[in-house]
């Protein structure tokens, strides 16, 4: 692996964030010869996924979007990929290696420099979960992130935890147990919640959330799928040549959507960016004059770039609109798609940092927001009109908690969507326990895909 040079320092993942020590010195005092030297011993890599996690520890950023700055773009493919792996591997078991550093350190309670934790974590990391990565590089290497961010007096104890660490036979750095003969799963007898969600890298008060919501094989099904990369998808026949790549949940709910009104005419795609589902709408509703919106300008902007460069999607049009005010669009329409923001609990393998940020008032904030879209759109629906509300959230309150609020209100009905699915041919397959209650409810793990909710409204 190439050598980093000090020059790349100074130049942050976003342009702005430095590895370089970050306080005591003056910027104008310019690196110690100690930082260049140590800077000098780390890979591109390394430097790179350390600056990342800084920058979303620091709430700077999202790990997709940096990992796609220009910076990692001008990696080589290996470097790049490694910068990925290592990112996505801390942020989903963060939680996790912090358990396992803190039962090697001297005083388990001790509070840690960001900067330290995180060279802690991306040794650990590398150590009980990347097999091909030498143990000395994983190790030497986060000694030289720690001196390079300006704690060298912490080398010696990051030193210590991760030789205790790479001296431990792997089988100890794994966690045993028996085998579940319904799943095949190897799992540690007696187990409590706050064990496996402790293993499984997630905060006990959501995995709690998910037992009292779903059961606990469930939701440990949902911890397991969201530790692993996002599945590639296969529940769907038609795929390949011209249909978007998406995740199979998100498909779903599209699918779902055309198939709720397949004569319509005009159609309303309200919170439409990134655009994926969309394009499904386009190609399944093919005499359909369809409009995309979404409250942010830069979002649709990069929709209609997406979309331009799919034929089918021609008849799509484009409006930055705010849903939540029914002024800001015209007419009615006979199908509209509400595919709501949300925390996006169903969707943490592919955004791990996700339960390292939220806190449990985020949903009630969420479900504010989310009940005043939804009666904005509403109020575009056409006499006889389907509306289609949708979540990646796997929280009763952004999901039927809104729809309940909403109906309750009066001047819509539901519609169950199972009915719509088999009636239409949505899928072949066997996906009796992804409905409850007349609602689409995808769990992670448990269904393929990430985590969705779907329900289908029709103006009385
Ligand atoms: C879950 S994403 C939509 C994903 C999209 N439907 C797809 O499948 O690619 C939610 C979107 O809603 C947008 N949004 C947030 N508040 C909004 C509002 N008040 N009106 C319209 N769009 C909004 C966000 O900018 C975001 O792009």
């Amino acid at each position: 692996m190439k050598k980093q040079g000090a020059g790349l320092r100074d130049q942050g993942v976003d342009g702005t964030a430095k590895v370089g020590p970050a306080r005591k010195r003056p910027v104008s005092a310019g690196p110690t010869a100690s930082v260049e030297a140590a800077v000098a011993k780390i890979t591109p890599a390394r430097l790179a996924a350390f600056e990342i996690l800084k920058l979303v520890g620091e709430n700077k950023g999202h790990s997709d979007e940096l990992l796609h700055s220009a910076r990692v773009d001008g990696l080589s493919p290996e470097d790049r990929n490694l910068t990925t792996a290592l990112v996505m591997g801390v942020l989903r078991w963060q939680i996790a290696l912090d358990a396992r550093v803190r039962g090697l350190l001297q005083r388990p309670e001790q509070r840690l420099a960001e900067p330290v934790a995180i060279a802690l974590r991306l040794g650990a990391f590398q150590l009980l979960h990347l097999d091909k990565i030498p143990a000395h590089a994983a190790l030497s290497e986060s000694v030289e992130l720690c001196r390079a961010a300006g704690e060298p007096h912490a080398t010696g104890m990051v030193n210590a935890v991760l030789r205790k660490l790479a001296a431990k036979p792997t089988s100890q750095n794994r966690d045993v147990g028996h085998p579940d003969l319904r799943s095949g799963r190897t799992v540690p007898l007696h187990e409590s919640v706050a064990a496996f969600a402790e293993r499984l890298g997630h905060p006990r008060w959501l995995v709690e959330r998910w037992v009292a919501a779903y059961g606990r094989e469930a939701a440990l099904m949902i911890c397991e799928a969201d530790q692993r990369e996002p599945a590639k998808g296969g529940m769907f026949v038609e795929r390949g040549g011209d249909w978007p790549v998406m995740d199979d949940g998100s498909r779903l709910v599209a699918e779902i959507a055309a198939a709720a009104m397949p004569e319509a005419k005009r159609v309303w795609d309200c919170c439409a960016a990134p655009g994926g589902k969309t394009l499904i709408l386009a190609k399944r509703l093919g005499s359909a004059e369809i409009v995309a919106s979404d409250v942010s300008a830069k979002r649709l902007a990069q929709t209609e770039a997406r979309l331009r460069r799919y034929a089918y999607a021609e008849r799509v049009g484009f409006s930055v609109a705010d849903a939540a005010d029914a002024k800001s669009v015209t007419g009615e329409f006979d199908l509209i798609l509400c595919d709501v923001p949300c925390s996006g609990t169903g969707t943490m393998a592919g955004n791990p940092e996700i339960r390292h940020r939220l806190k449990v008032e985020e949903f009630v904030r969420q479900a504010e927001r989310q009940r005043s879209i939804l009666t904005g759109a509403l109020k575009r629906l056409a006499p006889g009109g389907r509306l289609v509300y949708s979540t990646c959230s796997l929280e009763a309150e952004e999901c039927e908690g809104v729809v309940d609020a909403v109906v309750g209100a009066g001047g819509v009905v539901r519609v169950p969507v199972d009915g719509v699915m088999v009636e239409r041919g949505v899928l072949s397959g066997e996906m009796g326990s992804a409905v409850r209650d007349g609602a689409l409810r995808t769990l992670p793990g448990v269904h393929g895909g990430d985590g969705f909710y779907a329900v289908i409204l029709e103006r009385a």
